[in-house]
Order: C-alpha cells, then structure tokens, then sequence
C-alpha cells in the first residue's frame, strides 16, 4: 500500500472526479503515492469510499439517463471520441510522465504507450455508428421482427498498476462508443495519471458525469462500485485473486463481467528458428517492463538441439541489461512498481532454488540502485513444469527454461497450466506453426515475434486467465444488450390459449 505520511501534505494533490469536478473524497481522506525508483512520496491521492461510489454512481447513472449524452447519435459519441484522441496526443508526455512516476515503467515504454490508447478512441469513434442490428426473417407470418442494440448503462472499470491508461482504455473506449457511462477504480498505486486523463473529457466534448474516477482501495471502493446495484457490467484486469472476487460479487446480482487476468505463458523455439529473433522476442517476452505484464512469456520451452546454445545466447544478451533511472534513455530494466510485487518476486526467487532450479543468471536484488526496487533479469534452467516457478505467475522478469523433443511433447508443457492467455511460437516451418496454433490453449499466439497488442484485435485469455475479450469489433458487444422486437401487422388473435 502507497505510504500515508502527514509529512507529503506539501505535495502535490489528486481529488476524486465525480460529475465532472475534481474534489476530495467526503472524509477528506488522503493516502500518498510513492515513486518506486527512489521510494519517497510524490503526490496525495483522495482516498474515497463507499460515500463516494456512491455519489459517482449516481452522477453516471443521471449522465446516461437524461441530458445530453443520451441525446447523442452514435455519430455524434464517435466524435467525441476522436476529438479525446486528439488531446491524449496533445497531452500524452505529461500524462505519461505522471504515470511514469508512479509505477517506475520506462520513459521510451509508457510515452509511447500512452500516445498509443489515441488510436483506441479513433478505432471506436469511427465504430460507433456502425455496430447494425438485424431485420429478421421471421417464420411467423404477419410480424416485423428486428433487434436493437442498447447500451448496458452504467459500467465499472477497475485496473491495475502495470498498464493504466493502457488497460483503462481497452474498456473504456468501447463502453464510451457503446453509450455507457462509466465509473473508474484505478490502481492504489496508479491514480494520478487517470484524474489528469479524466479532465480531458469535457474539452472533448463530454457531457459531465459520463466518466468519474474514484480513487482508492479494492475493499473501501472497488467491492461497493462492484456490488452498487445501478451498475451493470464490471471491467477488470488485475490480479486472479481480486479477479475471481469480484467474479463472485457480480455472480450474486447476475451482472456482466470481462476479466483480464493472470497468465503463464510459454514462448516456444523450435531448432529451425531465426535464434538472433527468437532472443530478442524472449527478453521481449519477460524483460520488457521488468516483467510486470499479464502476457509475460515466463516460461521458455526449447527445442533439446538447441537448448545449451539458446541458453547461451540468452545470457549474453542479457548480462550487460542496464537497470537504473527509468527516466533515463539507456535503462532497460527499471524498478518493481510496488513494495508488494518485489517481495513477491524475491520470493519466487528463492522458491525456485528450493525446488532445485539452477539459476543461470540473476537472482538477486540491487539495492545499491535507487530506493532499491530492483530485481535482476533472472532465468533459471533445469526446471520441471511440475514446479511452482514454472505454474505459479511472478509477474517479474524471471524466465524459467524447459527443453522438449518435438511439437506434441512442447504442447504437453505448453498447455500443462492453470492458465491460457498468450503463447510464442519460433519456428520457419508452415506447417509446424499452424500445427501448434491450432492445438495451444491461449488467446493470443504470436508467430516470430512476441507482445505485440493492438487495438483491432481481441485480447483475452482461456482458463484461468479471464473471461471475455478486450479490443477488436467484438469488443463493443460486451456494452450492450440486445433488444428483440416483434410488431404485428396482423391484430387478430387467434387462440389465445395456444402459442402461435
Ligand atoms: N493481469 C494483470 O495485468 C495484472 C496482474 N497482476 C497480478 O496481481 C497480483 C496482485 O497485484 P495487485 O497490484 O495487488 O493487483 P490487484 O489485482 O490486487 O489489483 C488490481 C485492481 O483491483 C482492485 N481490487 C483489489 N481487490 C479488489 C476487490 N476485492 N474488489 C474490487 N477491486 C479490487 C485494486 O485496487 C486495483 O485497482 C500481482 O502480483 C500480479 O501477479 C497485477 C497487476 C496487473
Ligand atoms: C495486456 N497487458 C496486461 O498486463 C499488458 C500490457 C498492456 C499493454 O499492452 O498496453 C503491457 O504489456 O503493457
């Protein structure tokens, strides 16, 4: 949890954004964000509660009620939309900055991420108002059947710390371009970046109330925004435990949820493949944002051939990371975002060695950097998938090595896990890559290359590692509920005592 000192009440303040206003929450409680390369705090976040949920829920619930969202055609949402992506251009290096100071990500990763979500807005402005329903050509004579889409009302959007605005954004683009309105839980961790987001949208052209932001902590905002009965779906990325949670809350009023949860994943080498591309696709995979990403390809599988060599290539690559100041230009490796996801990856760390995993580089810590955050780039070998390093998720950039013997046997492993989010596959051969395509159990597989998201194509996982897909066409359809309607020409009842 972000430090709480009364000593940071010189810093800089981020209230709750409720109905279009930036206030504190009405406690006039406070917790402090801390900077994760140097540990001190550098802002004071409202910390809100149940009182303010339910005053936000409340201004979306009016916003898509009545006034002029409402009023809205689709067209005129969708521009709305494109007109917010103008000014995330505009404002993106200030707002990833904030974001920056928060979680420790890279400067050259999170500015171009955060630029990135623009083009979230434009691909759901320009689909506002192409999401047709359907005439039907009903069998039953004397009846015009059609459908209609509506917007589910009020959603609840909560993300975690690794990806903000990012993970914000693959939900909250299509609700917006779906009509809902939404309440936003941010990241204990993260909530700076989303209050300064949150006031570009009324210069965008946004009816006040349609988006709110609560800022505060799982159990005092997210289960009472979760379980508020005026709100009707529930976004969520995060960790499996605080995801299968609220699946529960939302099962007891039987609302709607996508769930973008942990993941396992494996990145697959086969002896035919590019090794120089590969390498890089697999620091890609676990060393990029130190490791902190749900689509972490964690556990490598090589082919037996070439296993010592792959391994060999790995290591020289990685020894010389350079891990310091995520401001800098030159740093690869930047600080673990929170106290509680380091410890966890020390932890790890010294869970594998018990369990007989040879580390073959990293391992340790580097508390002569900074406030001391870091961890080394880590890959352990003669590891058995049988192990809790190799089924348990990190989230750090700690890579496990497993060699196999042909396809089937690195689809054994590959799909031995709890989980089902993402898979890498390195091979030239055709007809091997549509081979293991088909038979991997994951959302995503990517095919000589390694972490690459976009927002026309869907993202989600199987099994353990979520419900329902973000980003894509499909994506719009979790927001809205389809109406059937059956108008008969025809007034004469017939029977009524019999079904036509
Ligand atoms: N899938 C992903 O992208 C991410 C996965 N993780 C995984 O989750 C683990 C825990 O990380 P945390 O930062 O603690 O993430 P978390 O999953 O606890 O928190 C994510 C969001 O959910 C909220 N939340 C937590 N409990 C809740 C509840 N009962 N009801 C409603 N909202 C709730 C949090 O306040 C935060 O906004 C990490 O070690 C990592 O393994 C963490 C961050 C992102
Ligand atoms: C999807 N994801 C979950 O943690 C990972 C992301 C978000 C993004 O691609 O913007 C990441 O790797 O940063």
């Amino acid at each position: 949890m972000p430090s709480d000192s009364t000593s940071a009440d010189l810093l800089p303040r981020y209230g709750l954004f409720i109905d279009g206003e930036e206030r504190p929450s009405l406690d006039d409680a406070w917790f402090s964000s801390d900077n994760p390369f140097d540990g001190k705090p550098w802002a004071r976040i409202a910390r809100g509660g149940a009182a303010d949920v339910e005053l936000a829920v409340q201004a979306a619930h009016r916003a898509h009620s009545e006034g002029a969202w409402p009023a809205m055609s689709a067209t005129e949402r969708g521009r709305c939309l494109m007109h917010l992506a103008d000014l995330i251009v505009e404002h993106a290096a200030r707002i990833a900055e904030i974001e920056m100071r928060d979680n420790g990500k890279l400067a050259t990763e999170v500015t171009g991420q955060v630029r990135y979500t623009a083009e979230y807005y434009r691909y759901y402005g320009g689909l506002a108002d192409k999401v047709e329903s359907s005439v039907i050509p009903t069998d039953k004579k004397g009846v015009f059947a059609y459908t209609r889409y509506e917007s589910k009302g009020v959603v609840a959007i909560i993300t975690p710390w690794n990806s903000p605005l990012s993970l914000t954004t693959w939900k909250l683009a299509p609700a917006l371009a779906a009509g809902c309105t939404v309440v936003i839980k941010p990241s204990e961790f993260t909530s700076a970046s989303m209050i300064e987001f949150a006031k570009l949208f009324e210069l965008a052209g946004f009816p006040r109330g349609v988006v709110n932001v609560v800022c505060g902590f799982g159990e005092e905002v997210g289960e009472p925004l979760v379980t508020h009965p005026l709100v009707s779906h529930i976004g969520f990325t995060g960790g499996d435990a605080a995801g299968r949670r609220i699946y529960e809350l939302a099962a007891k009023q039987l609302k709607t949820v996508t769930l973008e949860l942990g993941g396992k994943s494996p990145n697959i080498v086969f002896d035919d493949a590019d090794l120089d591309q590969a390498v890089k696709g697999v620091v890609s995979g676990i060393f990029a944002a130190s490791g902190q990403t749900c689509l972490a390809g964690s556990r490598l599988l090589v082919q037996r051939s070439i296993h010592d060599q792959l391994v060999e290539r790995l290591v020289a690559f990685v020894a010389d990371a350079v891990l310091g100041d995520p401001t800098h230009e030159g740093t690869q490796i930047g600080p673990i975002a929170t106290p509680g996801q380091f410890r966890k990856i020390l932890d790890y760390i010294e869970i594998a060695k018990a369990e007989g995993a040879v580390c073959a580089l990293g391992g340790k810590s580097r508390p002569e950097l900074g406030a001391g955050r870091f961890v080394e780039p880590t890959i352990f070998t003669h590891v058995r998938n049988d192990m809790r390093i190799a089924q348990e998720e990190v989230f750090g950039p700690v890579l496990v090595v497993m060699p196999f013997e042909d396809a089937d046997d690195a689809l054994r492993i590959a799909n031995d896990t709890a989980y089902g989010l993402a898979a890498g596959v390195w091979t030239r051969d055709l007809h091997r890559t549509l081979y293991m395509v088909e038979r991997l159990k994951a959302g995503t597989v990517w095919v000589n290359n390694y972490r690459a998201t976009s927002f026309t194509s869907p993202f989600g996982g199987y099994k353990g590692s979520g419900v329902g897909r973000e980003s894509g066409i499909q994506a719009i359809h979790e927001f809205v509920e389809t109406k059937c309607v059956w108008i008969s020409s025809d007034l004469q009842v017939a029977n009524p005592f019999v079904r036509r």
